[in-house]
């Protein structure tokens, strides 16, 4: 079985676990506990072949400073960088994750197919902070695909993401060393704690 791990960066609220909850669940649900990191597990058949799939989703408030980035960025395969269209330092934030995962040239992390730069929050395109081609530049920068979409309100985008990572990473992704997992992971059973468990946010 092909194991593929992929993990979702970006600044604190940027919709990380809306995003993951998102194409595990096909739910959107407003409010989530995140107070610790975790990993997503998920069997998945692509063209034929079972592919394990393991989502890492950081806790922004733990996971702060470069040598915890460092780890996530050696642990993973890919990466889905996310930012939020309505909230400029998010987008910055975002460009120095990208910086550090081609400064750091690792493994199948220099192929430009397994980085997604993602723009959310598209449903608050009234409080637009920034432009879809200040998004598309930094793709284009730094070899990344671009989207932008409203995790709240487009489940077919964020399965197309998902499964065209999935589908990206498994075409080369034969061979790979074992890596030590950031930290935690968590089951179905978890992300069902977290989806309905205490911390409280605003959209
Ligand atoms: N309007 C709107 N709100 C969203 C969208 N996606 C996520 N949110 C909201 O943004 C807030 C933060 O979402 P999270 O998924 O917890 O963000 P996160 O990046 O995981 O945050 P940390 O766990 O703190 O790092 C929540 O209130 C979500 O409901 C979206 O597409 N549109």
């Amino acid at each position: 079985m092909n194991d593929i791990k992929i993990a979702v960066l970006g600044s604190e609220g940027v919709g990380k676990s809306a995003l993951i909850v998102r194409f595990l669940t096909r739910r959107f649900i407003g409010e989530y506990a995140s107070s610790s990191e975790c990993i997503y597990r998920k069997c998945l058949s692509v063209d034929g072949r079972q592919v394990h799939l393991e989502l890492y989703d950081p806790c922004s408030q733990a996971c702060e400073g470069k040598s915890a980035l460092n780890d996530q960025i050696h642990w993973a395969d890919g990466f889905i960088l996310v930012y939020d269209i309505s909230d400029r330092s998010s987008f910055l934030t975002a460009k120095a994750i990208v910086h550090l995962i081609r400064e750091l040239h690792l493994g199948s992390a220099k192929r430009d197919s397994l980085i997604f730069l993602v723009g959310n929050k598209q449903d608050l395109c009234h409080m637009r902070e920034v432009q879809r081609e200040e998004g598309q530049r930094l793709a284009a920068e730094y070899r990344c695909q671009f989207y932008e979409l409203s995790v709240a309100e487009h489940y077919q985008e964020v399965a197309f993401i998902f499964s065209k990572m999935v589908q990206n990473a498994s075409l080369g992704g034969k061979g790979k060393e074992r890596r030590r997992r950031p930290s935690g992971s968590k089951s179905m059973a978890k992300l069902i704690n977290n989806v309905f468990g205490k911390r409280r946010k605003s959209v």
